[in-house]
């Protein structure tokens, strides 16, 4: 969906837990400096950041500044701006596991709106470990800090339980102090870009939503790949996995954008609905499914950009004989009318070949081929929606080549979308939203809790059987189990493509491309 034209810009009070958390450093600073720098919130707002740590005022606001001079794609600016923007900033020492400290955040609370003439709108940004999250909104209540005159908002970092009944017991926990659409969970993939371009791109063209079905689509490859390893994350990743990290999560969030009818206005709950219908026909797998619908994998010694990288079970925090997934695959159906029959390939994994976040569409192909060329066949249309890091478009057609020869060979038509104008970061995007109360891009609580029905299936069978895993290479574009869940069905994973400039780019489809084709 395309942002809708609001502009509700009220003055606020972020409550940030994790205050001085990577997150809160990486992202969440950055993010406020940047939608501050531009007017896109209001003048008028302050920050309370809390973590157990004790720390002074000005040692606190250092630490903002230093994120932001470390990761803001904005130059920085004069003193005089840098005090008018960290002036803003307390931070308070609290242990959020002990209920006797939230008279004294309360209090702060209150001075800090007070003193800045801010109407009680209070923003609650849980940045801190998701075993402390039911616990916080409890409490929050408790002391009354989620009664105010003006409105309150909960934004929750993911991972939002591990599975179902501990997703609804959290659920429960948050719902007891928050309504449903006071609940701002995040998933940072659905303020990126180009995810919130799939459905322009499907609703606001006729060329592709006359063709966006079973009749024309062949198949929809997702792919989300990584070169970084578990880095440091070891003691969270070696229990998530890939299918709890980024499957039950980011990329049923891609498929939904895809698959989606189109919503009858562009309001929050009219998307979810149809989004939510979506899980609703995704097939679930049953445990004799599983092998041949899912593939999992992990990392072994590799080699990446010419540099040795370790296995998994090599890395700092991971137990040698660890069983856990570092790559997921799967080949998926929704069970409708428009998308009956096709199949939804999706990938995932760590420590690939390449960063690359992007969507094929597959289409079909013509009746008949009236062309020879070299394989005496033509390639198929391919729809490329890149989201990450590249974002833009590709659109692969056939056409004769230049010359003499009557030779059809592909062609791609190329849209870049950040190579001129710099898109903002998600956490931009997602933080604007949630201060200006538009809930369209974050998980509403049925969406999340049809996703783990999805997934705890798939995660049971794989935890009974460790023989399941497969291995690849680090370095590598995953297992080969991966590449023959499409080989079966007569089709190949398509390899990234660098982005090309040009508007029209001539580019036969190179052997890489038929990596896998039968
Ligand atoms: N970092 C990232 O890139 C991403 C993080 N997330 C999510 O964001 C959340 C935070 O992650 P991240 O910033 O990496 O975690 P960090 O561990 O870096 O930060 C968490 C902060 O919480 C504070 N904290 C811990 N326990 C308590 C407590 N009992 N009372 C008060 N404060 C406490 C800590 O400060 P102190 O030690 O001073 O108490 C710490 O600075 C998690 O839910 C994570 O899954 C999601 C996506 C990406
Ligand atoms: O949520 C997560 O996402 C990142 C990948 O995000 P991206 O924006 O860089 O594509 C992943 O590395 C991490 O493991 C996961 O928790």
């Amino acid at each position: 969906m395309s942002k809708q034209q609001v502009n509700l810009q009220e003055p606020f009070l972020m409550i940030l837990f994790g205050g001085a958390g990577d997150l809160a450093r990486r992202k969440l600073f950055p993010a406020l400096y940047s939608l501050h720098r531009n007017g896109l919130i209001h003048d008028r707002f302050a920050v309370v950041g809390l973590g157990r740590s004790v720390r002074e005022q000005e040692e606190y606001r250092s630490i903002v500044r230093e994120s932001v001079e470390k990761y803001s794609r904005w130059d920085t600016e004069t003193e005089q701006d840098w005090s008018s923007f960290l002036n803003r900033f307390r931070y308070v020492s609290l242990d959020v596991a002990d209920a006797s400290g939230y008279k004294d955040l309360l209090g702060e609370v209150e001075g800090l709106e007070q003193k800045w003439h801010l109407p009680q709108n209070r923003l609650f940004y849980l940045a801190i470990s998701p075993r402390l999250f039911g616990d916080v909104a409890i409490q929050l209540k408790e002391v009354g800090l989620t009664q105010t005159r003006g409105w309150r908002r909960l934004v929750i970092e993911k991972p939002f339980g591990h599975d179902y009944p501990s997703a609804k017991e959290l659920n429960d926990q948050i719902t007891g102090s928050f309504l449903e659409e006071e609940i701002y969970r995040i998933d940072h993939y659905l303020g990126k870009e180009m995810v919130q371009n799939i459905t322009v791109i499907r609703f606001a063209n006729s060329l592709f939503e006359a063709m966006w079905n079973n009749r024309y689509i062949s198949h929809v490859q997702i792919t989300a790949g990584e070169t970084v390893g578990v880095g440091e994350r070891a003691a969270y990743y070696d229990h998530a996995g890939a299918l709890r990290d980024m499957v039950q999560n980011h990329i049923l969030q891609m498929v939904t954008m895809v698959a989606m009818e189109p919503p009858s206005r562009l309001k929050p709950e009219a998307i979810h609905d149809e989004k939510v219908k979506v899980l609703r026909s995704l097939r679930r797998w049953k445990e004799e499914d599983v092998a041949t619908h899912m593939v999992r994998g992990q990392y072994t010694a590799g080699l990446l950009d010419g540099k040795p990288a370790v296995a998994y079970r090599e890395e700092e925090g991971v137990p040698e004989d660890s069983t856990n997934e570092t790559f997921v695959a799967g080949k998926w159906y929704i069970d409708n009318f428009r998308w009956s029959g096709v199949p939804f390939y999706i990938r995932t994994g760590k420590r690939l070949d390449q960063k690359v976040t992007e969507v094929v569409i597959q289409f079909k192909g013509v009746p008949q081929n009236l062309y020879f060329n070299k394989n005496n066949d033509l390639a198929p249309n391919l729809l490329v929606i890149r989201i990450n890091p590249d974002e833009g478009l590709s659109f692969q057609m056939n056409a004769k080549k230049p010359g003499g020869d009557p030779e059809v060979v592909p062609i791609a038509m190329e849209f870049c979308n950040n190579c001129d104008v710099e898109s903002p970061e998600a956490y931009e995007s997602l933080l604007r939203d949630a201060l200006e109360g538009d809930r369209t891009f974050f998980t509403h609580w049925d969406e999340v809790s049809l996703a783990w029905k999805f997934i705890d299936p798939i995660r049971r069978v794989w935890d009974q059987d460790k023989d399941s895993l497969c291995f690849y290479e680090a370095g590598s574009s995953g297992p080969v189990e991966a590449d023959a869940l499409l080989a079966k069905d007569g089709f190949h994973w398509h390899s990234p493509r660098p982005r090309q400039r040009s508007i029209i780019q001539g580019s036969e489809i190179g052997s890489s491309q038929r990596r896998g084709c039968p």
